[in-house]
């Protein structure tokens, strides 16, 4: 089997205000795909629209929310007109206050995608130049040093996007070519002339979801591998511990319609061949692990169409305030910052991955111990003679995998559940997106891990099987998996350290390397 290549294209994703995918998202962290903002006139003309009426309205004397008035509970203060310029440069300086670890690049180009899909709806009062000046960061790369924490997630990402906004305007530090830098200085080097923010545009910049939303899609992606390669885990642990491949028989998965439910069934079936498959004689109905793994998976399976429905309305939403109409020429004040939806949806994606690791934890549990593996050696040591005395085969990376279990279950609090009012009460009920969507991708890593270890097993497990029983054949394409994993791991006979092993295979988990049950 041969590993999978980057999808690397030259097809630009287009910011344009139509549809974006989260896979467009994923594939622009990952530099896959360049980013253009579309050079369309109309397109243009559209933006600029707004901007044009923003300013007209700001010369005939209107009152708009933060850009003649002071930010969130200070709406009651007037900006005097001579110091309306440098409002939105107060406001990126301010919420200079996050903390934590710093996003990663992938997670930094995910945000700057975002929040360029926001504001290409064209609803935001921004200018062009703005919009230029994004598209040039993810062009060359420049990105800002984003501390991941200090969101509430419902004036969106304010302090976490005050990062972005900094860096435009030649603020701040950025991460280019493998180094830390000045913004001020990269900007130089490259010719680009640091912004000048308009009137709104600090708060078009911060004052929406964009943080919690590329999260989400770059979690989401992994999750969906995760249902994947749990299904294949499962099946290469059926396998290994001769369990019975007809608790996934077709009518009995037709009784219950789950579509997800049933499609990892099918995938099951796939890979055991077991349109008939023989009853075991051992024993007629295997442990939940195995025999209820179609019904842990497929939550999963069957929430990812819903959660990817909640990030991508989000991610093609206009989600700052106010909006502004450059058709109907209204200042439209609301909400839209809050980010409930994206809260909900990585709330609920990390209780559903959290339960696969369970799961493939428990599938574990059994297979290594003798008292359930129907005949395999304790711990799955293939070492024989006298020197399998002093070899101890998985033990520790099994207990590993319930050390790192029992972390992603114990990061499954939903975060949401958590508002609390803030910000003099203007900000009084919050959505804690950007936490949940942390959480998820703690819980997601945390998963990685417990599958990277599961594949080591499937690769001992399945070879110690056949040894005993010649007629323990999977399917082709798991066949294959298997052959892939005897060539990237050596059969464990005699004790060796894994985490070599396990970082490369968490890699490859990353990468995507395995075609799993692909259409
Ligand atoms: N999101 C707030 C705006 C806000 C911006 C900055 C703040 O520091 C606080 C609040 C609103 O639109 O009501």
């Amino acid at each position: 089997m041969s590993p999978r290549s980057p999808q690397l294209s030259d097809t630009p994703v287009r910011f344009d205000g139509t549809r974006l995918t989260l896979e467009d998202v994923g594939a622009l962290s990952r530099r896959e795909r360049p980013a253009e903002l579309s050079p369309a006139p109309a397109f243009r003309q559209r933006i600029a629209k707004g901007a044009a009426f923003l300013d007209r309205l700001l010369a005939e004397d209107g009152v708009i929310y933060g850009v003649t008035t002071g930010y969130g509970d200070s709406v009651t203060v007037s900006i005097p007109p001579a110091l309306v310029a440098e409002l939105p440069h107060h406001l990126y300086t301010y919420h200079g206050i996050g903390a934590g670890r710093f996003l990663t690049p992938e997670e930094t180009r995910a945000v700057l995608a975002t929040r360029l899909a926001s504001l290409s709806q064209g609803f935001s009062g921004v200018g062009v130049p703005l919009l230029t000046q994004l598209e040039l960061l993810l062009k060359h790369d420049v990105l800002p040093m984003i501390p991941a924490e200090g969101s509430v997630g419902a004036s969106g990402d304010l302090t976490p996007l005050s990062y972005v906004a900094a860096v435009l305007c030649g603020e701040r530090d950025v991460w280019h070519r493998g180094e830390r830098k000045p913004a001020a200085q990269v900007l130089k080097e490259l010719g680009i002339a640091p912004l000048k923010l308009r009137p709104k545009e600090g708060l078009a910049i911060m004052n929406g979801t964009a943080v919690m939303t590329a999260l989400a899609c770059l979690a989401w992606e992994r999750a969906e591998y995760l249902s994947r390669l749990s299904t294949r885990l499962t099946a290469f642990n059926v396998l290994a511990s001769a369990g019975n491949a007809h608790h996934f028989d077709e009518t009995l998965f037709a009784a219950k319609p789950h579509a997800g439910q049933q499609r990892v069934a099918a995938r099951l079936r796939a890979d055991l061949v077991s349109d008939r498959p023989p009853r075991n004689e051992q024993r007629l109905q295997d442990r939940y692990s195995l025999r209820c793994a179609p019904h842990v998976i497929g939550v999963l399976e069957d929430a990812l169409p819903y959660f990817r429905t909640l990030i991508e309305n989000e991610l093609n939403s206009a989600n700052d305030n106010p909006l502004i109409d450059p058709d109907g020429e209204r200042v439209l004040h609301g909400g839209h910052f809050y980010g409930g939806h994206i809260a909900f949806a990585m709330d609920g994606l990390k209780n559903a991955v959290a339960n696969v690791a369970d799961l493939l934890d428990r599938q574990l549990a059994l297979l290594v111990d003798p008292r359930f593996n129907h005949g395999l050696p304790a711990n799955l040591s293939a070492s024989t003679g006298a020197r399998a005395a002093i070899n101890h085969g998985l033990k520790a990376a099994q207990i590993s995998v319930s050390a790192w279990t029992a972390e992603a279950l114990k990061q499954t609090m939903p975060a949401s559940v958590f508002s609390r009012s803030t910000e003099c009460h203007n900000q009084d009920k919050v959505s804690m997106g950007t936490i949940a969507a942390r959480d998820c991708l703690r819980v997601l890593e945390l998963t990685e891990q417990v599958a990277a270890a599961m594949l080591i097993a499937a690769r001992q497990g399945v070879t110690l099987r056949q040894r005993l029983d010649a007629d323990a054949k999977p399917g082709p394409a798991m066949a294959a998996m298997h052959a892939d994993l005897e060539a990237r791991i050596p059969l464990l006979v005699e004790d060796r350290a894994l985490d070599g092993e396990l970082q490369g295979l968490i890699t490859a988990i990353r990468r995507r390397e395995w075609r799993l049950h692909e259409a």
